[in-house]
């Protein structure tokens, strides 16, 4: 197995020890402080992800999205590592089991344009305090990051236990501005200016 690989199978491992109870909870505490911070607060349009398997529950800020009268887009995997933004106005109607039984979007919602996007919630399955990210090996985050603003934030969200010391990192991989976690908010872009 490569690094990659490896690290991966082991922040999944410590990720899975959480109880559901645990998940349930500290995802509450997660949802909240994104919603506090100001880069939610100020954006009209927000890319957030579904949960599955063992991540951070996210559907209550999926419904709390809407309830506010932002854009909700969530991402639908298409072939050769590319993901669809589309726009979601009702979690009821709009989603159907998509790849890896996720909840995706139906192909009939509307694509909308990355450059339209102001904030983006990324998924993972580890992280280092650098600020860089380990996904599920799909590359489909990196690709896509590349279709932004260069500006729009990046804010991924996990529980404490994905953090790890060092993430391994290839040129393609990008650095997230913030992660959220059950105990704090780590900021990445403020590195280096102080
Ligand atoms: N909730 C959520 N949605 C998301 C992501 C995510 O991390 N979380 N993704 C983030 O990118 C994309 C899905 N990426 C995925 C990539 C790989 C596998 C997967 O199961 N891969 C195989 C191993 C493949 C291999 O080793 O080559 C597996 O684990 O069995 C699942 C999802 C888009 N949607
Ligand atoms: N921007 C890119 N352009 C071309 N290929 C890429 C890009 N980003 C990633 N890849 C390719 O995708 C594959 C998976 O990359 P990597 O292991 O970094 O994915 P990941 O970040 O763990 O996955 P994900 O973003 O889906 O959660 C690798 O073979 C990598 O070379």
């Amino acid at each position: 197995m490569n690094l990659k690989a490896e690290v991966r199978k082991s922040c999944l491992t410590q990720r899975a020890v959480l109880g559901e109870k645990e998940r349930r909870t500290k995802s509450l505490i997660i949802q909240q402080k994104l919603r506090d911070l100001p880069d939610f607060q100020k954006a009209h349009t927000v890319m957030l992800f579904l949960n599955f398997r063992d991540e951070v529950e996210t559907t209550d800020l999926a419904e709390a999205t809407i309830a506010c009268n932002k854009k909700l887009i969530l991402p639908r995997c298409a072939p050769k590592g590319i993901l669809l933004p589309l726009e979601v106005s009702n979690l009821a109607l709009d989603l159907e089991p998509g790849a890896w039984g996720i909840r995706e979007p139906k192909l009939t919602k509307d694509e909308v344009n990355p450059l339209e996007i102001d904030l983006v919630v990324v998924p993972g399955a580890g992280f280092d305090l650098q600020g860089n990210r380990l996904g599920y090996g799909g590359g489909f985050y990196d690709r896509f990051f590349m279709r932004l603003k260069p500006s729009t934030p990046r804010v991924a969200i996990a529980f404490e236990c994905q953090i790890i010391g060092q993430v391994p990192i290839d040129e393609h991989d990008a650095k997230m501005t913030k992660l959220i976690t059950e105990k704090t908010v780590y900021d990445f872009e403020t590195i280096g200016i102080q």
